[in-house]
């Protein structure tokens, strides 16, 4: 049913396919005509006329509470592709459940478009019919269905469109008309030519008399001659429309619009099943807006979304594809977004994505809270700029002391470097110092194997709850001293670098969330608590570049070297954990097995990240959910999203299939992007 998602979205069958086992059951009629397999399933014969009929009368029974007979040698409608049609009417006079007035010209014996039309809005009728045998049963069927007050059935010649139709006194709200298609016998039988090669056989056989399928100069003829009458009626009838049974006719009437100087004419697809046919409307009244053709909307070549990952390392290193879509894998789990892999090497990752809720919205606001945690670790770091002064106060008035509290010995060190004299209790200072520089504990504890969680909330209690009151006391202690007639001791405000900040603000909401940001940003470098051992040597930064050596040294200040490289070459080592030599061996093995967040010292090139032993190419579906998601069409957004490589960066496109909106598309480009650039500075 290759053209059921193009339906029109309103229509009852897009969703709901009708259940031949239920009807069968529920209906004798559609029974009689159901054959049942071997394994239960219920088919139906559509080339026999009563299996059709069958069909045709209990769908519109179950669906649209419809009471309808049909002749078996008359056309015997399809009620989805009726369907698109009214809707199309509706979606232009923007008026779905509204009053209208419309004129169906050839109605045919089931009356079925005002039939619907009445039924789903409150519109009246005018309906045409040559054919006697079809206004017997276009009477009926108005009948059994107490619309006689709404629709209105004229018999009428073969040369009447709306002129003598028409009530000269009336206005009239649209036209439809569903024409005969064929020009002759030969077409009807499609011995002729016009049958275009590309179009399928029918699937269906066609119970249409000669009457209501043929007519001199088929359907281009006919619509011709109604828009001939329209430039008689000019705006009495609002907006003109008919149905087209052939691709050709559509360039045809089109071209006869134009050539008219009509003010206005649009097209638009009806789509149902393996068959598709084409609505055309003009009007002379230029309030009217035509809708946007869905089929065209989504068929129309939209170029990908891309993004290049920013390149960040020397020549000889590059990214490496699995990692970088294990990355992405990552968020899509986070935003709930279903993922099918089709394809995981070197030099691609293809996956169709499926979302079927919007859970990328509220990200500003998880955004703002983050911001609020950086501002909030800005405050400490202010709040610590005393702690600094008192620091180097507090060595240059005994530095040997200082041992008493390891959690400040590398500092103590560094400071007493300076080697000036004060005065005070040593003790209380060093208490001092050890508080405010919580966030080095904070550090020094991710620095070693152990208690992530501990020494976060440590972290979380006394900074956050504290510190207020310990800023003052600082403050209070300060001018004390200065009273007391000490020597002020310069000390410059630590700027802590972009990427610190970042890795602060990582920690800080693991602090709540308990993520994966923290067992990456948490690094072990072995050093134990309170080690005197220099954090540089430990860290082995021996295979860095040139590039990521600078950062640190900029990022590192004198005095907080101890603290920001820790968070820094965590920093680091993720991306680095996304890069490969030119062969595609991970930048540093060491480096990567420290991240338990990438797995890419085990992996080899071309392999799946997901499961090692799947090769390239092999379809792995990530969730159950999945293909039943896709199958019902259950997802406000399916498209694809690909990774290549593109030189040395990585190029990453997202690709339109299907969904409400492609506003959708946009907003997870952008917090991907946000994504890749937290994680490369
Ligand atoms: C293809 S059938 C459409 C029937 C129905 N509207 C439907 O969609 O199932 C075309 C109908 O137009 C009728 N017809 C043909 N020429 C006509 C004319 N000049 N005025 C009114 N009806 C006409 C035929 O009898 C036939 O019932």
């Amino acid at each position: 049913m290759a053209l059921n998602k193009y339906m029109h979205p309103r229509n009852w069958y897009k969703k709901h396919k009708p259940n031949f086992k239920d009807l069968a059951i529920r209906y004798p009629e559609f029974r009689k005509h159901a054959n049942q397999d071997l394994a239960g399933n219920v088919t139906l014969n559509f080339k026999d006329p009563a299996s059709l009929r069958a069909l045709t009368t209990t769908l519109l029974q179950e669906d649209f509470g419809l009471r309808v007979e049909l002749p078996l040698d008359r056309l015997i409608p399809t009620v989805p592709q009726r369907l698109n049609y009214i809707h199309w009417i509706e979606d232009i006079l923007e008026n779905k459940g509204g009053e209208a007035k419309g004129i169906d010209i050839g109605t045919g014996a089931s009356c079925i478009y005002p039939l619907l039309g009445c039924r789903l809005n409150k519109w009246q009728f005018l309906a045409s019919e040559l054919d006697e045998q079809n206004l017997h049963y276009a009477k009926k069927n108005i009948e059994a269905n107490s619309f006689s007050d709404r629709i209105q059935v004229k018999t009428v010649t073969q040369e009447t469109m709306f002129i003598g139709l028409v009530d000269e006194h009336e206005q009239y709200d649209f036209s439809m008309c569903n024409p005969p298609f064929f020009s002759d016998h030969l077409e009807a039988q499609g011995i002729s030519s016009s049958r275009s090669d590309d179009r399928p056989e029918p699937h269906s056989v066609s119970t249409a008399s000669e009457e209501e399928s043929i007519a001199w100069g088929g359907e281009i003829s006919f619509v011709i001659k109604m828009i001939e009458e329209s430039f008689q009626l000019k705006t009495k009838i609002r907006v003109y429309t008919t149905m087209l049974g052939k691709k050709i006719s559509v360039l045809v009437l089109k071209d006869e619009l134009k050539r008219r100087k009509v003010p206005k004419y649009s097209t638009t697809e009806f789509c149902q099943g393996k068959t598709m046919r084409w609505g055309l409307a003009w009007t002379f009244d230029e309030s009217v807006e035509f809708p946007m053709s869905l089929f065209k909307e989504a068929k129309k070549e939209k170029p990908p979304l891309t993004f290049d990952l920013p390149t960040m390392f020397p020549e000889n290193i590059e990214y490496m594809i699995p990692p970088i879509a294990k990355f992405f894998k990552k968020h899509f789990d986070e935003l709930k977004i279903e993922y099918k892999e089709q394809r995981c090497n070197r030099g691609v990752a293809m996956y169709t994505l499926i979302a079927k809720e919007n859970s990328w919205s509220n990200q500003r606001r998880k955004r703002r809270e983050k911001q609020r945690h950086t501002e909030t670790i800005q405050n400490i770091n202010q709040e610590s700029d005393f702690v600094s002064m008192e620091t180097q106060k507090t060595t240059l008035q005994g530095g040997s002391e200082s041992g008493e509290n390891s959690s400040v010995h590398s500092m103590n060190e560094k400071s007493a470097i300076n080697g000036k004299q004060g005065s005070g209790t040593v003790k209380d200072k060093v208490h001092l110092i050890t508080k405010g520089h919580e966030n080095v504990e904070m550090a020094k504890c991710h620095r070693s194997d152990e208690v992530d969680t501990k020494c976060i909330s440590n972290f979380k209690e006394e900074n956050m709850g504290k510190s207020a009151a310990y800023v003052t006391n600082v403050k209070k202690r300060r001018t004390d001293a200065l009273a007391e007639g000490e020597t002020e001791v310069h000390c410059k405000r630590q700027k802590t670098s972009p990427i610190i900040e970042q890795g602060l603000v990582e920690l800080a909401s693991a602090q709540s969330a308990h993520s994966t940001v923290v067992e990456r940003t948490c690094i072990s470098n072995h050093v134990p608590l309170g080690s005197t051992e220099d954090p540089n040597k430990e860290t082995d930064d021996s295979n860095l570049s040139k590039e990521q050596e600078e950062i640190i040294r900029d990022s590192a200040t004198e005095e907080s070297v101890h603290l920001d490289t820790s968070i820094l070459m965590a920093t680091i080592e993720s991306n680095i954990s996304f890069a490969g030599d030119k062969s595609g061996n991970p930048v540093k093995e060491s480096f990567s097995s420290l991240d338990p967040g990438v797995e890419v010292n085990n992996m080899g090139a071309g392999e799946s990240i997901i499961n090692p032993d799947t090769k390239p190419g092999f379809v792995l579906a990530k969730t159950p959910g999945f293909d039943a998601l896709e199958k019902e069409g259950g997802y406000i957004l399916k498209c694809y999203f690909n990774l290549k490589k593109r030189g040395r960066t990585i190029y990453m496109e997202i690709i339109w299939v299907d969904g409400q909106n492609k506003q959708h598309m946009h907003q997870i480009l952008q917090y991907l992007k946000n994504q890749v650039k937290l994680k490369v500075p």
